[in-house]
């Protein structure tokens, strides 16, 4: 059993929970009743060669344990927000990050930029439920979904009004995620079978995804440098948990990352001029 199995058996089980209390048409009802999904493809879209800088909500991982002290959930989005993040991301597993649904309805409420449900999604009580709660992205991760679920998945989220954000590992998941519809895809340098974070992962996968899809690289970010050169293998946006939670400044922070992901040797084309240069070579 990989850690992905055993974290998504664990998801399971308190997702029985949950069904058991509420079922599949109330929660439906409840998504309907929630205010508008925020247009986070807009928002994540390169702006004149500015990368987007997704700042997450991280209590403690699987890899690492505790991670730091943070304000409350609602308080450290407003402070992300204001330091110039496009989206918060917010982990609501519980288990091995100590997330809640609480901490998303209280991100949501707390500031006026996309917010991601960062979980592990594999059925679509669970999307309903992310609307329900406001979120505006949902996580998708191909390595936890068959290729059919995977196509459903997204066109159940996109049909909320949401954007999937489709979380891929390898060139040959990027493939699986382009084939299934995804717009926005996630690359994560984090090896969800051993944890380790190896940044050239991004470089190698951002290589795949088509001028036009939005790609996101994840994990493994310790600072501005960090921003810089994922933009510069071509993501649109940057994904960073750790490195904000235990800044001691998140405002601050956030606002160096932007300012990195805003350097002029950024603009223009990323992932085209990165190919002629590669094409010259
Ligand atoms: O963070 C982990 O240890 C982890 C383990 C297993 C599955 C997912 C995990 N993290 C989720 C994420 O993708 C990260 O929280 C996110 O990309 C931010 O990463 P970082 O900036 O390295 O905290």
């Amino acid at each position: 059993m990989t850690v992905l199995d055993d974290i998504i058996a664990g998801v399971l089980e308190d997702l029985r929970e949950r069904q058991s209390a509420l079922s599949l048409d109330e929660v439906k009802a409840r998504a309907r009743r929630a205010p508008d999904a925020r247009d986070a493809l807009a928002a994540l879209r390169e702006h004149d060669g500015a990368v987007s800088i997704i700042s997450e909500v991280k209590r403690s991982s699987p890899s690492k344990g505790f991670l730091a002290e943070i304000p409350e959930p609602a308080q450290l989005a407003a402070l992300y927000e204001k330091g110039g993040a496009t989206a918060i991301s917010v982990l609501t597993e519980a288990r091995r990050f100590h997330g809640s649904l609480a901490d998303l309805d209280a991100v949501r409420a707390a500031v006026d930029i996309p917010v991601l449900r960062k979980d592990f999604v594999v059925t679509p009580y669970q999307v309903h439920e992310a609307r329900a709660h406001g979120a505006d992205i949902v996580l998708l991760i191909v390595a936890a979904l068959e290729s059919q679920a995977l196509v459903s998945l997204i066109e159940r989220v996109e049909s909320l009004g949401m954007t999937a954000l489709v979380e891929v590992h390898s060139r040959l998941e990027a493939l699986r995620a382009l084939d299934a519809g995804a717009r926005v895809i996630g690359v994560n340098a984090r090896d969800l079978t051993t944890l380790d974070v190896d940044p050239t992962v991004i470089e190698e996968v951002i290589d795949v995804i088509p001028e036009g899809i939005v790609a996101v690289a994840e994990s493994g970010v310790r600072g501005p440098h960090d921003v810089f050169e994922y933009a510069r293998w071509g993501a649109d946006a940057v994904l960073v948990g750790e490195a904000l939670v235990t800044s001691g400044d998140p405002e601050e922070a956030v606002c160096d990352m932007v300012s990195a992901g805003q350097h002029p040797a950024l603009r223009a084309n990323r992932r085209a001029r990165m190919r002629a240069a590669r094409q010259g070579e």
